[in-house]
């Protein structure tokens, strides 16, 4: 019903007069609460990924692209939008999911927030045509935008987490792979390559989606060697490329612009070219012959001591790495390591990543550092 106010000639004064909707009216009544509703959904989800945009990352891009998106919205938010709202009769209010109680970590709050944001636009992008032609075109480019977004805030944290990242295990062949990776999870390892040369993809492909799981339970970063197909096939973080695998730029093409591609060098003309064609990082060496890669010659700490004078992204020295040695590596200037032996073979995983670590971090970060990194820290993540 609707309140109508008419002049009575008789009285002098004013009536109240109560009558029925039309039906073209109460359609658009109910159009304009659905968009009353979602236009609050979507900034509210917007305002929520800002806030970590700007106090969690302190990136100013990211948080201004929110910030535009709230206030288009806030543009479509009309008083005759605004005016259709009726809380009290809304059976939605009251209904939550038991998910939205609980947040796991820092990326399932972001990950739920960017659903809802979408899910809302989504519905002004269709209902919107019902009201203003103009609001369906401008909504549909703006869940664009927010798919952008999610792309680039997670791209951006996972970087961050590889910057944060000192120690990388690379996997060899066991039937206790999950058990040690954890084992060294739990040591507060933050990089895993599932590197298999000599296995079934099936299985591959298999084992690649349980050591994903298990590392983005514990926030660490997961990487798949050599393979492009199944780092895409398991939704991994990233790849590891040898001079002898996928050039780097048809890995980017098929990987996008986010996940990390690595790229393995012996020498300074590899070292360069890798930073050129857009590494995400290198490995160094081998620094000491291995038998984890027999017949490869040492590159040697001479090298190790090279890069870490001219090379301007994260690079890990491998080959040969112990807890006996590790201390002369970083001496030669290096600041993160990758090791499989060191970590697949110790009979316990998680002492020998938190002495790894423990080292590692005893190197104080330098204050020309070239690499901006945000106070968040993987763990919250
Ligand atoms: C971190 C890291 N560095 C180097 C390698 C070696 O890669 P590649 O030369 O392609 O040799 P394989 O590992 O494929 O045998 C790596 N895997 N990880
Ligand atoms: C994969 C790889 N690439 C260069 S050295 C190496 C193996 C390192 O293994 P380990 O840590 O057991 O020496
Ligand atoms: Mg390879």
């Amino acid at each position: 019903m609707k309140r109508t106010d008419c002049y009575d000639q008789n009285t002098n004064g004013i009536v109240v007069m109560v009558e029925p909707y039309s039906q073209t009216e109460q359609r658009n009544l109910v159009i304009y609460r659905i968009l009353d509703a979602n236009l609050d959904r979507a900034r509210e989800g917007l305002r929520i990924i800002e806030e970590w945009c700007r106090f969690g990352l302190n990136n100013a891009q990211l948080t201004g692209e929110c910030k535009g998106m709230r206030q288009e919205l806030a543009n479509w938010h009309t008083a005759e939008l605004r005016a259709a709202r009726n809380t009290l009769g809304d059976p939605g209010t009251d209904l939550t999911h038991p998910q939205e109680e609980q947040r796991a970590n820092i990326k399932s709050l972001l990950q739920a927030n960017f659903c809802r944001v979408e899910e809302a636009m989504r519905v002004l992008e269709e209902y919107g045509k019902l009201y203003n032609p103009n609001m369906g075109k401008a909504l549909k480019q703006m869940r664009y935008r927010v798919y952008t977004l999610e792309s680039n805030l997670m791209g951006y944290q996972r970087h961050q987490l590889l910057l944060r990242s000192h120690l990388y295990l690379v996997t060899s062949p066991t039937d206790k792979l999950l058990e040690i990776v954890e084992a060294a999870l739990k040591g507060g390892l933050t990089l895993v390559q599932y590197r298999d040369k000599n296995v079934d993809d099936a299985v591959r492909l298999q084992q690649a989606q349980k050591l994903r799981q298990l590392c983005h339970t514990y926030n660490a970063i997961f990487i798949i060697n050599d393979r492009v197909d199944i780092a895409l096939a398991v939704d991994a973080d990233g790849v590891h490329l040898g001079q002898q695998d996928m050039p780097i730029a048809v890995a980017r093409q098929l990987l996008g612009p986010h996940r990390l591609i690595g790229r393995s060098t012996t020498n300074v003309d590899e070292m360069q070219r890798a930073i050129k064609e857009g590494a995400d990082y290198i490995g160094v060496g081998p620094v000491y012959e291995t038998p984890t890669k027999e017949g490869k010659p040492a590159a040697g700490l001479e090298y190790v001591s090279y890069v870490a004078k001219n090379c301007s992204i994260p690079w890990f020295a491998i080959g040969g790495i112990d807890p006996n040695n590790i201390n002369d590596v970083i001496d030669a200037g290096a600041k993160r390591v990758a090791v499989v032996r060191g970590i697949m073979q110790a009979e316990q995983p998680t002492l020998v990543t938190q002495y790894f670590l423990s080292q590692l971090n005893r190197i104080q970060p330098d204050p020309d550092h070239p690499y901006v990194e945000s106070n968040y820290y993987p763990d919250q993540w």
